[in-house]
């Protein structure tokens, strides 16, 4: 099982850093003054750039929406309750949340996964992928939330994910995911990954009181003391086992595919970027493959996309996750590509060049 995540690793190779200044070239001879489009031509030469020249294109695109559960609900760390898990997989199998209304809005494929939801399975549903490691995390403030295995299990399935995708020419990724409780794992991940504090980066997530959000920091600092031999081992995978959850794993190994597959990952809020910190520390070069689609209104989100020199594209006060953010911002690289693709050049337009 190790060995097919090393090789896949292994098989992620930056992006070329030749094709750079052939897209700002082109760019550049767009009837606008040079760089007016800012974010927008970043975007649309990072597209070209990944797809290795050519005609930058975003879509068919797809999010995966990756749920699972948390024995670290138990401390009381999430003001929602465990089933609400399991009930919004059945929204949004029904076409009734927030994610289904803006993937519809954008014309975004959507996928469901069952990585590791608490209860049995699900009734079967054309866009749901059941694959359960395991009914939910143990309580990492107690010990491992799972087993470096299962873990695995998770990691390899999140590869199957982005191979799927892009046998099926899939040609950008959202990462999306469902968990109550998991901002309590995301939290501890970015505190063992870059040496953060709890007290720092813990935020009331889908509405504790700060009272609430205190004790949630002293949760957090228990499970990396209980944890501290993979704490203090660095090994990010150890660490995303002892601190991490299914979907969180899963979308760790659905972004790591997608740079071995050359595919652009848009990275949607607080819980995805935690699945790209464990990517990252994996394999570096997948940075040059993903997109931050916002800022999240979690409060630690912030300090934990310095600590990866990550910039979100969009500030639009999102907290909800699924893959909402990552929704909204593949509209806006749509914009990007289509500048790239169909803006006239000033000597098509018959325009006085730009200096
Ligand atoms: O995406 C975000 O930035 C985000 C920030 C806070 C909460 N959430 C969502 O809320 C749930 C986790 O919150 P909590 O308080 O239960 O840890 C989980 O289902 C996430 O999708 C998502
Ligand atoms: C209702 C609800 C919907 C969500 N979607 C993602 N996380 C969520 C948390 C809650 C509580």
């Amino acid at each position: 099982m190790k060995e097919r995540l090393s090789a896949a690793i292994a098989a992620i190779c930056p992006v070329d850093p030749a094709l750079e200044p052939l897209a700002r070239h082109h760019l550049d001879n767009l009837t606008k003054p040079r760089g007016s489009l800012g974010v927008l031509e970043n975007l649309a030469a990072k597209v070209f750039c990944i797809q290795g020249g050519g005609t930058p294109v975003v879509d068919p695109a797809r999010i995966y929406t990756v749920a699972g559960d948390h024995g670290v609900t138990a401390e009381g760390v999430s003001a929602s309750p465990q089933e609400v898990t399991r009930q919004m997989v059945l929204n949004f199998l029904n076409g009734g949340a927030g994610i289904n209304v803006l993937t519809r809005t954008y014309g975004i494929d959507l996928r469901v996964v069952d990585a590791g939801c608490a209860g049995g399975t699900f009734p079967e549903h054309p866009q749901l992928i059941q694959r359960k490691v395991a009914p939910g995390t143990a309580n990492l403030a107690v010990g491992p939330a799972m087993s470096e295995e299962q873990c695995l299990s998770a990691l390899l399935l999140g590869l199957d994910l982005a191979d799927a995708a892009h046998a099926e020419g899939v040609r950008v990724i959202g990462t999306g995911e469902m968990g109550i409780g998991n901002t309590t794992p995301s939290t501890a991940m970015y505190c063992a990954y870059f040496g953060l504090e709890p007290e720092e980066l813990a935020g009331p997530g889908t509405g504790l009181s700060p009272q609430a959000v205190e004790r949630k920091a002293a949760v957090i600092r228990r499970a990396l003391s209980v944890n501290a031999a993979a704490v203090d081992s660095g090994d990010p995978l150890r660490i995303l086992a002892a601190l991490g959850g299914y979907e969180i794993a899963t979308l760790a190994g659905l972004i790591l595919g997608a740079a071995k597959n050359r595919c652009l990952v848009v990275v949607d809020g607080f819980i995805s970027t935690a699945a790209y910190a464990a990517a990252w520390k994996m394999c570096p070069a997948a940075e040059d493959y993903c997109v931050f689609s916002h800022a999240s209104a979690e409060p630690g989100h912030g300090r934990a996309m310095q600590a990866m020199g990550a910039t979100p594209l969009l500030h639009l006060g999102l907290r909800l996750g699924e893959g909402t953010g990552a929704a909204v911002a593949m509209g806006v690289l749509r914009g990007a590509v289509n500048i790239y693709n169909e803006m006239a050049s000033f000597e098509q337009a018959g325009v006085s060049v730009v200096h």
